[in-house]
């Protein structure tokens, strides 16, 4: 399906107003939704009747990105899947992260800090997927350690186990796609939200399969940022495009 975009800059301008005064989401709401549409991604392209081992490793960043990452995680859980968390840079300024990861721990699912073990979760076919939430649309390279080891580590195993990428693959330019002379991520899947962004352009024909999540905008919101609204089927919270 054809696709329209918004820059890094807009994405950022729609998701102030969505939050802004008169619409009034809170940013909770939306990574619920967001982090929701990324499980469902996950269940149509993994479904989870065709694997014996279920373990799915949700790599999360500092940022919102990380957020739907963690949310992710826990509905992940909840469909049955058997999902770690590898964290390495948790914000303690935003109580709500902190938040989202004692329901992880409510729900048994691990959380790894930046001085566990992970990379033994990398293997197939152990690991069905590999959720990558490090970062989203506020990105901008180069990129910092300790992310761009973590980064190299998926690229080394990006063909054996697939990755799905929130939002962004993790470490591209928001708006120009991958950047030269650094790893880059080629995902299995990639989940845009709200809106694909420029770097979706970019993404290799025949190895990614797109969907858009993130179903939280009205047709007449959708137009005044300059895209129509997706024809989402029934109660599906993602679009395959
Ligand atoms: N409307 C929507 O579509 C919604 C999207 N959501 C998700 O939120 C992210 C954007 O979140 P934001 O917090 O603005 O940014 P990021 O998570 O992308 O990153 C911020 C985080 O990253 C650090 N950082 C930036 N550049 C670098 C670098 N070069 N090296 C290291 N670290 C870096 C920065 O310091 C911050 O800590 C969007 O993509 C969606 O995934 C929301 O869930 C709600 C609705
Ligand atoms: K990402």
């Amino acid at each position: 399906m054809a696709f329209k975009t918004i820059s890094a800059q807009l994405a950022a301008k729609l998701d102030q107003e969505l939050m802004g005064p008169e619409i009034g989401f809170t940013l909770q709401q939306l990574m619920e939704l967001a982090g929701l549409s990324v499980a469902q991604a996950v269940q149509k392209q993994y479904p989870i009747s065709i694997y014996q081992k279920r373990q799915i490793l949700v790599v999360a960043g500092p940022g919102n990105n990380g957020g739907d990452g963690l949310v992710c995680a826990r509905h992940l859980a909840l469909f049955g899947y058997q999902p770690v968390v590898y964290y390495p840079k948790r914000s303690s300024k935003i109580e709500f992260y902190s938040q989202l990861v004692r329901q992880l721990d409510f729900f048994g699912v691990p959380v790894l800090g930046s001085d566990d073990k992970w990379t033994h979760y990398l293997t197939s076919p152990e690991t069905v997927c590999i959720v990558d939430a490090i970062f989203g649309f506020s990105f901008k390279p180069p990129m910092r350690e300790p992310f761009g080891s973590i980064v190299s580590e998926l690229v080394k195993v990006q063909n054996a186990v697939p990755i799905v990428s929130v939002d962004i693959p993790t470490g591209w330019d928001v708006d120009g796609g991958p950047v030269a002379g650094t790893d880059s991520l080629a995902p299995s899947v990639l989940v845009s939200l709200t809106v694909p962004k420029p770097c979706a352009n970019k993404l290799q024909a025949g190895r990614t399969t797109h969907f858009v999540g993130g179903r939280f905008v009205s047709a007449s919101f959708a137009k005044k940022f300059g895209f129509e609204p997706f024809p989402y089927p029934f109660t599906d919270q993602v679009l395959k495009l």
